[in-house]
């Protein structure tokens, strides 16, 4: 099966209305329409993408590609090595039926609204349904060249950011947090930017069943396009929902027991915003679960999935620190680790406010023959206090679901089964204890899940388990290893209590954290030294290819090759204490 083969016109392009401008595939293939129309920037009067082609750059060269995200679309490993591949994945070769195309989406940034922004320098390829499980998913190329959307900006990807963004997302995914995709990476060799400083440039071949994202829905509601919202909204539910609810029935439980209480009777749009809803906070559970900070949650990076998306600042935090951003620009703190789930639940508000005139209507009046026409005036009154009932909703459903999952993957990262009192009793006391010793917050739960707490414990030796032979005291901020041990030490006297409560053995303990405790993940560090690795050495790919292994196979150290022993040892070390945590810029 070759990538070849599979392209197939998207689902997006077929259900939702063009760009005025190139209103057909016709028009865009016509020898008299000028190729600028491509990449003038414009404000979209109407529609939802407009048709456009990849920029053409003097030179392309493949680097590698994921084989996790291969196996995904079904296609061998061996279809890496084919130049049409190749030449597709990095914008060389560029398939015109059907045509590729850009999205429109609007977005809140920071706070405040940002207007029209879009794929400014991503160019959607095509759809392919994958020959393993039958999933569509959209391909698309981000660093391929200016667009209508790309505003004042230069349509390019840094090769930096576009590696980061590579294994980030391959990671993710693996770990089992919902992400957006990455097929493959390409350099274009003559092809630079200037960002801090001149910088070559890359194409990263990305995919995922859907990148509507909260910000598609801002631009409508922005242009007062209610067609467009009814059209995007019900694409949404048909076709990237599939008119069926994929998030666990324990929600829809909760919600039936809130809106019979309500008196409400749920639309299809109601169900569609719960939905997001409800992906979206599953998702931030999980990002809290695993310390990790997408550094920039505007409503135009946050999918409709609940898909982590755009991977710009992030980090995975080095130590527990709530108060950290891992966006230099962030002054305000808005997206530090702690208010990751209040920014998210603010975008879901202003999802929330975009579809109000959908949400505010009961099925009745979604049925009333001149609903398309217009809101009348007679109908505001109850249609906002509808809308305002149905985000309420989405609150209890958002906080029960994020308070649920990270409740019950926390325990589980600690090898307990979850009680409500965990989180005073055992959680809390962590937290504390990791936020005072600074110890490695993904490190420490490898170690926990294979120390001996059954029986007697000698917790002197325990606790030394999770400090290093060779570690340094830093007296400067009082960091001692006489304090480290002493905050350990507290905490697991806490925990083995609790272990003891529960009748755990060891293996019981490591069977059940091990499933959800990685081996491994990409930290900024290392991601660094794979950067400078892969520029110095004439973008030879053995540094990224073994960071893809291991964070594509982050529960099975066995998949990850003899290759490169000493490198692999280093990104494993789980005992660094207080490392300093990378802030980066938005720049890529
Ligand atoms: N170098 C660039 N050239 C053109 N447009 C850009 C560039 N960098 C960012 N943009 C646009 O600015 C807006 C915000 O950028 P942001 O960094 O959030 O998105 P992105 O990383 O380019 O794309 P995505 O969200 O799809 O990962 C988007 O509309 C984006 O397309």
């Amino acid at each position: 099966m070759s990538l070849q083969s599979l392209p197939k016109t998207s689902s997006f392009t077929k259900r939702l209305t063009p760009d005025p401008r190139v209103p057909t595939v016709a028009v865009a293939k016509d020898p008299n329409t000028s190729p600028e129309v491509f990449h003038i920037a414009r404000r979209l009067t109407d529609g939802a993408f407009t048709y456009c082609k990849p920029t053409p750059r003097k030179e392309y060269h493949f680097i590698t590609a994921s084989p996790a995200a291969l196996d995904t679309l079904g296609l061998d490993q061996s279809e890496a090595s084919s130049k049409e591949f190749q030449q597709i994945v990095s914008g060389e070769k560029v398939i015109t039926d059907p045509f590729p195309y850009a999205q429109a989406y609007a977005g809140y940034q920071f706070g405040q609204f940002a207007g029209q922004l879009g794929d400014g320098r991503v160019v959607n390829l095509f759809e392919v349904q994958s020959a393993k499980d039958g999933e569509r998913y959209e391909l698309q190329l981000k660093g391929a060249g200016t667009t209508p959307f790309s505003r004042f900006a230069d349509g390019k990807a840094l090769f930096s950011s576009s590696l980061r963004e590579f294994v980030i997302s391959e990671s993710l995914n693996a770990i089992g947090i919902p992400s957006t995709r990455a097929l493959a990476i390409s350099v274009l060799p003559r092809t630079y930017a200037m960002r801090a400083r001149h910088e070559k440039c890359a194409v990263v071949c990305r995919m995922a069943p859907s990148w509507v994202r909260i910000g598609t829905f801002d631009l409508y509601k922005w242009r007062g396009d209610r067609k467009g919202l009814i059209e995007l909204s019900d694409y949404v539910i048909d076709e990237v929902f599939k008119n069926k609810l994929l998030t666990d029935q324990q929600v829809w439980k909760e919600v039936e027991k809130q809106v019979t209480s309500k008196n409400i009777v749920l639309t299809r749009y109601d169900k569609m915003y719960l939905e997001i809803v409800a992906r979206n906070a599953k998702t931030t559970a999980l990002w809290h679960v695993y310390g990790f900070l997408n550094g920039v949650l505007n409503t135009d990076n946050t999918s409709v999935l609940g898909l982590s998306l755009d991977f710009g600042p992030f980090a995975f935090m080095e130590y527990f620190s709530p108060d950290y951003t891992s966006n230099h620009e962030d002054s305000s703190k808005r997206y530090s680790f702690a208010n990751t789930p209040s920014a998210i639940w603010y975008n879901l508000v202003k999802l929330g406010e975009d579809v109000a005139e959908l949400i505010g209507a009961d099925q009745e009046l979604l049925d009333a023959p001149d609903f398309n026409a217009g809101i009348k005036e007679e109908w505001m009154e109850q249609m906002m206090k509808r809308a305002n009932v149905i985000i309420d909703i989405g609150a209890s459903v958002y906080e029960k679901l994020f308070m649920d999952d990270y409740l019950n993957i926390m325990c589980k990262r600690i090898g307990i089964s979850p009680r409500s009192s965990d989180h005073s009793e055992v959680l809390a006391p962590m937290f504390e204890m990791l936020q005072a010793t600074k110890i490695d917050y993904n490190g420490f739960f490898k170690t926990l899940q294979s120390v001996p707490l059954t029986g007697e414990v000698d917790y002197d030796s325990v606790a030394e388990l999770f400090v290093p032979d060779d570690f340094q005291e830093d007296l400067v901020n009082d960091y001692t290893k006489e304090n480290i041990l002493k905050e350990l030490k507290s905490f697991l006297a806490v925990f083995k209590n609790r272990v003891d409560q529960e009748g755990l053995s060891d293996g019981e303990r490591l069977a059940r954290a091990s499933s959800v405790n990685p081996l491994f993940v990409p930290k900024n560090w290392m991601l660094n030294e794979v950067i400078e690795y892969t520029v110095e050495n004439d973008l030879h790919p053995d540094y990224i290819d073994k960071m893809i292994k291991m964070a594509t196979n982050p529960y099975d150290s066995t998949k990850w090759g003899d290759e490169l022993p000493e490198v692999q040892k280093r990104w494993c070390s789980d005992v660094r204490f207080g490392l300093k945590m990378e802030m980066r810029s938005c720049a890529s």
